[in-house]
């Protein structure tokens, strides 16, 4: 009798919960799911393979979206997404839905209320403060920070030359955690020399548990976590990530309370003049408006965001680029022949040569645009919002924006859109038709605030690689690279960047 009544009070709470939603169903059923899509758990299958597998079925779903006028849909149980690849619907999408997917909670432990995946409420007065800090002025700035790694980076590389396949990859996120840290915070973490420092392991260990959360379900609810191994680990991870970084603010605010009280007459409030000294920690400091502006909580979001943001992110491209040039050689030697001119092999790499190194430019936008670190962007559909290709998303979605599929859309790129060509970015040849076919930055107010400190932190890397060893590897017979990879928050090469080197006579 108890289990008869249990029985029908789910089917009726089914019903109801069907009829309340009856409105997301019959927007969801006039757009093509993927094939093989199973009824109740509806894509949910394919996702719980390993990261490997997750990256071929989104690959997989972005071109049946290209099949299907650039959209299509699919249930994660009773959850519904949208994917979209069509560059005029994504434009659409990410001006009008700046809220992110709940997916991205597992990082608020670690960046809490951070720029990039806070709500909107909060992110709009952080996004203004931080916009001024990235301005091209201040970024140029940091040049320095980055040639001087990148030659750390080059002795670190020395002992692998000649000695075969290697993961370049260790290599150069320490490259880049040693950069972000020191332009963020001007601390230097010693990441190329010290690979076990505190906060190196930390930041590591934390942001490998929270990827195993998004995307294994048994670790998503908090009760089942703690249950875990990885618990721990993460909890003691975030302690030390978030004492470094407040003992760094603490230092610092104690530095400008000094300065101040040496020169009170002077405004610090927005005073930018002399900011090439400043790091972003000083910057956000005083864009904030000093004591009065952000607590020395939100300084630790921002920074430790900055932090996690521009790691990995440019240590894959530069790894992809690299991968890239291995297995075309030809490209590799125009790419070498344009450093030598433009660079003096007895001088070190000045900042005025990043500019001129446009060939290596159009080989670092190919590699963005074949294999874009970030490869989907997820937003919430707040309200029903009807697309420029007539579609109507319902409210209560998530949608999911495949840079990964607009990058490859023979309808923008032509039928060579799978092909490694850096000089289809040669401004004669570029015709974009619609800025969100090449969008390794996203679009719109949310779009990355890093891209120019990105690129010049990737052409310094590679200049100052490339004009000291040649990159080699089993070279690709077609013109479409084969490079397998796999979604770990951002996409990476399964291989973990494997490459050889051999010195160059200079
Ligand atoms: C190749 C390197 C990089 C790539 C491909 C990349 C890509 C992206 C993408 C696609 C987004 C937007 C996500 C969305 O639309 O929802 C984003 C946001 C962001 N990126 Fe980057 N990024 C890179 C490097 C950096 C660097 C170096 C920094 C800072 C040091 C940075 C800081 C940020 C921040 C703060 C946001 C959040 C912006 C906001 O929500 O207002 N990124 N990035």
């Amino acid at each position: 009798m108890i289990a008869y009544t249990l029985f029908v009070v789910v089917v009726l709470w089914i019903i109801l919960y069907r009829y309340r939603r009856r409105r997301m169903y019959e927007l969801a059923s006039v757009i093509p799911p993927p094939r093989g899509e199973l009824p109740v758990i509806g894509i949910a299958s394919y996702l719980a393979g390993s990261s490997e597998d997750i990256m071929l079925t989104l690959q997989r779903f972005s071109y049946s979206a290209m099949e299907n006028d650039g959209i299509i849909r699919g249930w994660l149980n009773h959850i519904l997404y949208l994917l979209i690849c069509n560059p005029v619907d994504s434009e659409m999408i990410l001006k009008n839905c700046l809220e992110k997917d709940d997916l991205h909670r597992f990082l608020r432990k670690v960046i809490g209320y951070g720029g990039i995946f806070a709500p909107v409420s909060i992110w709009r007065r952080r996004r203004k403060i931080m916009i001024p800090a990235f301005s091209p002025k201040i970024v140029e700035n940091f040049f320095e920070v980055f040639s001087e790694n990148s030659v750390n980076l080059l002795e670190k590389l020395e002992n692998k030359s000649g000695t075969g396949y290697f993961s370049i990859y260790p290599y150069l996120t320490a490259y880049t955690l040693d950069s972000v840290c020191e332009t963020a915070m001007g601390v230097k973490v010693n990441a190329q020399n010290d690979s076990n420092s505190p906060f190196v392991t930390s930041l590591n260990q934390v942001l490998d548990i929270v990827c195993k959360r998004i995307f294994h379900l048994w670790l998503q609810p908090d009760w089942l976590f703690k249950l875990f191994p990885h618990y721990s680990k993460h909890e003691a991870g975030i302690k030390i990530l978030h004492d470094f970084t407040d003992d760094v603010i603490q230092k610092k605010r104690a530095e400008l309370k000094k300065e101040k009280d040496i020169q009170p007459e002077v405004d610090v409030h927005y005073n930018l003049k002399d900011y090439r000294k400043k790091n972003l920690l000083d910057l956000l400091i005083s864009l904030s408006a000093c004591e009065k502006g952000y607590t020395d909580v939100e300084l630790r979001e921002e920074i430790l965001t900055l932090s996690i943001a521009g790691t990995d992110t440019i240590a894959v491209n530069i790894g992809y680029t690299l991968k890239l040039l291995a297995k075309y050689p030809e490209i590799q030697e125009k790419v070498y022949d344009e450093l030598r001119k433009v660079l003096d092999a007895k001088r070190p790499i000045i900042k005025d040569d990043i500019q001129k190194l446009k060939y290596l430019e159009r080989v670092v936008k190919e590699s963005l645009r074949l294999f874009p670190p970030v490869p989907f962007v997820i937003r919430k559909v707040e309200t029903d919002i009807t697309l420029p290709s007539g579609r109507m998303l319902p409210s209560g979605s998530g949608v999911v924006v495949s840079i990964w599929g607009c990058h490859r859309d023979p309808k923008y790129w032509g039928p060579d859109a799978e092909h490694f060509d850096p000089d289809r970015f040669l401004p004669e040849r570029l015709n974009l038709k619609h800025a969100c076919s090449f969008m390794p930055f996203s679009n719109g107010p949310r779009n990355c605030v890093g891209y120019q400190y990105a690129l010049m932190s990737i052409k310094t890397a590679l200049a100052t690689i490339l004009l000291n060893y040649k990159v080699t590897g089993e070279p690709e017979k077609g013109p479409i690279p084969h490079i397998k990879v796999k979604l770990n928050v951002i996409m990476k090469a399964v291989d973990d960047y494997q490459v050889c080197l051999e010195k160059r006579k200079l």
